[in-house]
């Protein structure tokens, strides 16, 4: 079965209203943060589960959301979000957690780097686990299985869309490690940056003070 992305569209995957995207600069903050450290930023609350993990060891990105709401087993939506990726796009794919058939594998995963995303989050299954470990592209999932998508629609690309239980907007800052994931909300992003720095420095007294504890 061969398939190529393709500008037109596809009737039956609606596209959001366009949508505001964090800058270089914005997103720079986050990329010496881990995720829990982002977490608790945010009052330790609203994280997607953490049955959502990385498909490869190593695996770490920050970018800005660009949200694809997928039927159970179908890419054909996944396939449409490539001709709307820009440089700097996290992809976070709802596949309704459905592990029976994979909504991607590595040669959308080439698509997405190809067209510059600097990963891929699946509440869903997807496949080719040892080829995009190869491309060293970043990519988490709720499972693996060999089966192959479905190409019928419908979905949408670039509208809210819930991961493991937590509403993801397109243009929020989304980061993900080995721990899992979080996404900040662009208009609470600048804030969040600002804590960032004081939990870190905070954490960082804490893990001195650790390994000083007196043996007893
Ligand atoms: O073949 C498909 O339909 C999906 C897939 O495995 C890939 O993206 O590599
Ligand atoms: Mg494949």
């Amino acid at each position: 079965m061969t398939y190529a992305p393709t500008s037109a569209g596809s009737p039956n995957i609606e596209v959001g209203p366009k949508w505001q995207r964090p800058d270089g600069e914005l997103l720079a903050q986050f990329q010496r943060h881990s995720v829990a450290n982002i977490g608790d930023a945010l009052g330790r609350l609203g994280m997607p589960d953490g049955g959502i993990t990385p498909l490869w060891d190593g695996c770490r990105a920050v970018g800005s959301a660009l949200t694809v709401l997928t039927v159970a087993g179908d890419d054909l939506a996944v396939i449409d979000a490539v001709a709307h990726i820009e440089p700097g796009d996290f992809l976070v794919i709802n596949g309704f957690g459905y592990p029976g058939r994979a909504v991607m594998g590595d040669i959308l995963s080439q698509y997405f780097s190809s067209r510059g995303a600097v990963g891929a989050i699946v509440d869903g299954a997807v496949r080719d686990r040892d080829e995009i470990r190869q491309q060293q592209f970043p990519v988490w999932s709720r499972s693996v299985t060999p089966a192959g998508p479905w190409k019928h629609g419908p979905g949408a690309v670039g509208t809210p869309v819930a991961i493991g239980g937590v509403v993801i907007n397109p243009g929020d800052v989304v980061v993900a490690d080995a721990d899992g994931i979080v996404a900040v909300p662009l208009k609470k992003a600048y804030d969040i940056a600002t804590e960032l720095a004081r939990i870190a420095e905070s954490e960082q007294g804490m893990r001195t003070q650790a390994k000083q504890a007196p043996t007893k």
